[in-house]
């Protein structure tokens, strides 16, 4: 189904509920610049990484399109555990799992209260970015912390400049991008209401700074356009 959540007016602030979850796929792929690809290089560093018997964790998992995606490529026996907080984006993950027989463990939890296993890869693509700022550092150190030696925290986000006229010219570039989708001048307003104070942004450095800080050896971008990118952390 194709997103038109924006063709209306905001009435309350963007939510992972129903209404998103049905167009998710659409929105993901119409909203994200270059979604397949980042997606592409976050299958190609997580197979690498697991070995036989090994275990991917993605937070935020969405409607699964990653873990499906890697269970279809794996050539080992992998567990892959695929945590959301939202019932309405698990259903659709659900209903793909089946209709794809694809073997995810999807569980219902939060990722900042969840007890992790020791696990080879984690993945949290554009996920941090809705983390309240105040704990995600928090999380980040619980991922690296639950990451066996040598493992791989993969992660995607939007992010910002800190050079303000660079930043604004990223944005009107993003924009540019979603207009060439299909969406309308005003589903991009009414959406960039409704993400106001939800989904916080850091810049490419101050993920990356994040990342050493909670423990990582090295962390650094491995693909970006505009203002989306995607990082790569090695414990
Ligand atoms: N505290 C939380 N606990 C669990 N889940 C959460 C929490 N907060 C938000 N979520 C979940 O994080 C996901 C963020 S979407 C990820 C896209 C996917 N990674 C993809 O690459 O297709 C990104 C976007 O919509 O741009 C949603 O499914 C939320 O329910
Ligand atoms: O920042 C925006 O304007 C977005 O649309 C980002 C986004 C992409 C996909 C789902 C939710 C938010």
């Amino acid at each position: 189904m194709n997103d038109k959540v924006f063709t209306k007016p905001i009435e309350k602030q963007f939510e992972f509920n129903e209404e998103v979850a049905v167009v998710f796929d659409d929105m993901l792929n119409r909203s994200v610049p270059f979604y397949k690809e980042s997606q592409k290089i976050t299958e190609f560093f997580a197979l690498k990484q697991l070995k036989d018997g090994g275990l991917i964790y993605d937070l935020g998992c969405s409607t699964a399109s990653l873990l499906i995606s890697i269970s279809k490529q794996l050539k080992i026996e992998a567990i892959l555990i695929g945590l959301d907080n939202s019932d309405a984006m698990l259903e659709q993950a659900r209903k793909k799992c089946q209709a794809l027989g694809a073997t995810i463990d999807l569980q219902n939890a939060d990722i900042l209260e969840y007890d992790y296993k020791q696990a080879d890869v984690f993945v949290s693509n554009y996920t941090l970015q809705f983390i309240r700022p105040l704990v995600r550092e928090e999380l980040v150190k619980k991922i690296a912390d639950s990451l066996k030696k040598e493992g791989i925290f993969i992660f995607s986000e939007k992010v910002i400049s800190h050079h303000s006229k660079l930043n604004k010219d990223l944005i009107e570039c993003y924009y540019d991008f979603k207009k060439e989708q299909g969406y309308s001048e005003y589903e991009i307003m009414q959406k960039r209401e409704a993400l106001e104070n939800v989904l916080v942004p850091y810049s490419e450095d101050e993920n990356i700074k994040m990342a050493k800080n909670c423990g990582f050896s090295h962390c650094e971008v491995v693909f970006r356009w505009a203002n989306f990118a995607t990082f790569i952390a090695i414990k």
